[in-house]
């Protein structure tokens, strides 16, 4: 079998195409566009891409984006004075602060901090817990785009087997949470796992998050599988991989996102749907 491949590129240029229709049909009203706080502490590389492609991808919709570059020295009374100010400010829907943080900062203090009203992000205990309850409102980026992406299949989801091998803040725990919502029977794995292989192999639906190259084999790969690959590793070569073998999985699985082009666009479409989100739903 050759797997189908899940366009996320494609499927975010639409989101975002729609998004920024949305803000058109606002600002012609009379109504203020959507706006974003994008905060970023330090100069980690693949941080300033991720938050430079956040900015482009605000003004492409129509958004007003505000940026916040702090020096990795920055104190965490400073970081939560800046947030304090942002959530104030009644031009900012959205208040983002990119992660990983320098290591004298607390990740847990700073995003409580967010307004859960303004948390884009969705990584507020307000909003998990929302989505824990069945209530979503706010959503994590990652696992809302992946959601979509599955969506985009036709595939319903009701009664499957979803396998989740990571379980990070970001991704792995609010994705077994979007899963459940969809009516999976949810398996979530992690570094304490016992017999990998044997989860791997029963998942109708596979979500990887673990940052390793190539980590799950494709032979794995349950025939007909849906395969989300959230990795993003880098090679030494210069080759962007995801965590799961792509070439031997493609073989197996029914459907596959690849790396890059798959899930990585559809975090940042999320982002912009939250904040437009934020903005009509709550401060409009
Ligand atoms: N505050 C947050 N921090 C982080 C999040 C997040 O959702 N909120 N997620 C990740 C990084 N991330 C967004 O911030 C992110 C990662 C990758 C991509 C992406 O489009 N990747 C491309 C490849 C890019 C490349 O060439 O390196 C792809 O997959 O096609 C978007 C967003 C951690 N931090
Ligand atoms: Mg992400």
């Amino acid at each position: 079998m050759t797997a189908t491949l899940i366009d996320g590129k494609a499927i975010a240029a639409s989101v975002r195409r729609n998004i920024a229709s949305q803000v058109q049909t606002r600002t012609q009203q009379g109504l203020r566009a959507p706006g974003l706080a994008v905060i970023l502490v330090g100069s980690d590389p693949a941080s300033q891409v991720y938050v430079g492609n956040k900015r482009k991808a605000c003004e492409q919709v129509g958004f007003v984006s505000k940026s916040f570059d702090l020096p990795s020295d920055t104190s965490q009374p400073e970081l939560l004075a800046q947030i304090d100010a942002l959530n104030e400010d009644p031009t900012i829907d959205g208040i983002l602060v990119q992660l990983p943080l320098p290591k004298h900062i607390d990740s847990a203090t700073v995003i409580e901090r967010i307004r859960p009203d303004k948390d884009v992000d969705g990584f507020h205990p307000y909003n998990v817990g929302r989505l824990a309850q069945r209530i979503p409102v706010l959503r994590p980026c990652t696992p809302l785009g992946i959601t979509h992406l599955i969506e985009s299949t036709g595939i319903r989801t009701q009664g499957l087997h979803a396998v989740v091998v990571g379980a990070s803040n970001i991704v792995g725990r609010p994705m077994t949470l979007e899963l459940l919502l969809g009516g999976c029977t949810t398996t979530t794995c992690h570094r304490f796992t016992k017999d990998l292989r044997h989860h791997v192999e029963q998942a109708d639906l596979l979500v990887v998050a673990v940052g390793k190259p190539n980590f799950i084999p494709g032979e794995w790969v349950k025939p007909g599988a849906i395969v989300i690959d959230v990795g993003i590793n880098r090679l030494a070569d210069g080759r962007l991989v995801g965590d799961v073998e792509f070439d031997a999985a493609s073989e197996r699985a029914g459907h596959i996102t690849p790396v890059p082009g798959g899930v990585g666009p559809m975090t940042i479409a999320s982002l912009l749907q939250n904040t437009l989100f934020a903005c009509e739903q709550y401060h409009s």
